[in-house]
């Protein structure tokens, strides 16, 4: 199915998406670009009053000849009860889901060694547990019979994820996740994708980190090969490139949206150390320490 024929208006007419975190950054604009292709979208998270502002602005993205509904509904998705809820919510308002878009998530900064264990499980439960919650219910409860796509958002952490320990173990097992439901369900019809993006700015992303948010964001843009941070609007384009029959074919990858940042080098420090075992002795040692001594003349 060649592109042009895929990406118009209507494409995704009379189809529903379930978006957690659909009411903010990422979330939203995988919304707003869904509705203008006439997609019906559920947005999902915690907090009501946002997600019900959400919910009022992005309805102007509906085009008038559409008939797209964009609804939102509470839900924790580490809360394996309010999940079973949202899916039936869904199914009694819309009768199908096609897409489950799984973008709710979120950590806070810490050295692996001043983590509570609280805190690594609110990320765990979060970004792990939380999107095998929706995966689960969403398949259970309708793709098993009837076929649809899943796809996981996680994270740049294919170097280790320094700083966010707990995030870089949940987005690695998410990914390894995504390709095992691909393998499970592809007999039901459904593919299941991931997109792992770089450091995305919006208002809302940096909020999370509260005082040292700014600062997160704008250190990160030397580390990009763009040199500048993505938006949103540049992760959408793939959500649903991914979610469209022109992706007909893919399923179990991961897809970078990055700008090649997972290559370049990472932002973390390491302070210059002593630490380290010495090299064994031999030849090679004796050599590293002549090139080491000349190096120090020069
Ligand atoms: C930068 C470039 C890359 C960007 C990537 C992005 O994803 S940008 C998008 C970013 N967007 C998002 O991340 C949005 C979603 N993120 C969130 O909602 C939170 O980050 C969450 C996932 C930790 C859940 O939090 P919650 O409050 O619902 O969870 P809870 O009440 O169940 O347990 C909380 C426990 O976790 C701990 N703890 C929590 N914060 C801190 C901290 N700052 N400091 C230290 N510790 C912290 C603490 O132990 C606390 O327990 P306590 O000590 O209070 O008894
Ligand atoms: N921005 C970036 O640089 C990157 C972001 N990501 C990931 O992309 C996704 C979207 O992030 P982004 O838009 O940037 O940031 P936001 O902070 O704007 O979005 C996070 C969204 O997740 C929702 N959410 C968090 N926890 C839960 C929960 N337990 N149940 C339901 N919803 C939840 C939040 O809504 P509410 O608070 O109402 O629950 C919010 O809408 C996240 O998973 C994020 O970690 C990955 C790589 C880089």
């Amino acid at each position: 199915m060649s592109v042009s024929s895929v990406f118009r208006s209507g494409l995704f007419d009379h189809k529903v998406a379930v978006v957690t975190g659909g009411g903010t950054g990422i979330g939203k604009a995988i919304c707003s670009e869904l509705l203008q292709l006439g997609c019906n979208v559920v947005i999902a998270s915690r907090k009501v009053e946002r997600l019900e502002a959400a919910a009022i602005e992005l309805k102007k993205s509906i085009p008038e000849s559409s008939s797209a509904r964009v609804t939102p509904i509470p839900c924790n998705i580490r809360n394996e009860d309010e999940v079973k809820s949202l899916v039936q919510l869904v199914l009694k308002q819309y009768g199908r889901i096609d897409y489950l878009v799984n973008n709710g998530g979120g950590q806070f900064t810490s050295p692996a060694e001043h983590m509570s264990n609280k805190g690594w499980k609110a990320v765990i439960d979060t970004n792990l547990t939380g999107t095998f919650n929706c995966c689960k219910e969403v398949y259970t409860g309708w793709m098993k019979e009837n076929g649809g796509v899943i796809l996981n958002i996680i994270a740049d952490m294919w170097k280790g994820f320094p700083g966010m320990a707990h995030t870089g173990a949940a987005r690695a097992a998410v990914d390894n996740l995504t390709k095992t439901l691909a393998i499970e369900w592809a007999s039901s019809g459904v593919r299941v994708n991931a997109i792992a993006p770089g450091t995305i700015f919006s208002r809302t992303a940096m909020e999370n980190y509260k005082d040292i948010g700014p600062l997160i964001f704008q250190m990160s843009i030397p580390f990009s090969p763009a040199k500048r941070l993505g938006v949103p609007e540049e992760i959408s384009p793939a959500v649903c490139f991914l979610l469209s029959p022109a992706a007909s074919f893919i399923s179990g990858a991961t897809l970078r949206v990055d700008a090649g940042q997972s290559l370049y080098h990472a932002t973390w420090q390491i302070p210059d150390h002593s630490a380290w075992p010495e090299a064994p002795e031999g030849e090679n040692l004796n050599a590293l320490k002549d090139l080491l001594k000349s190096k120090s003349k020069l």
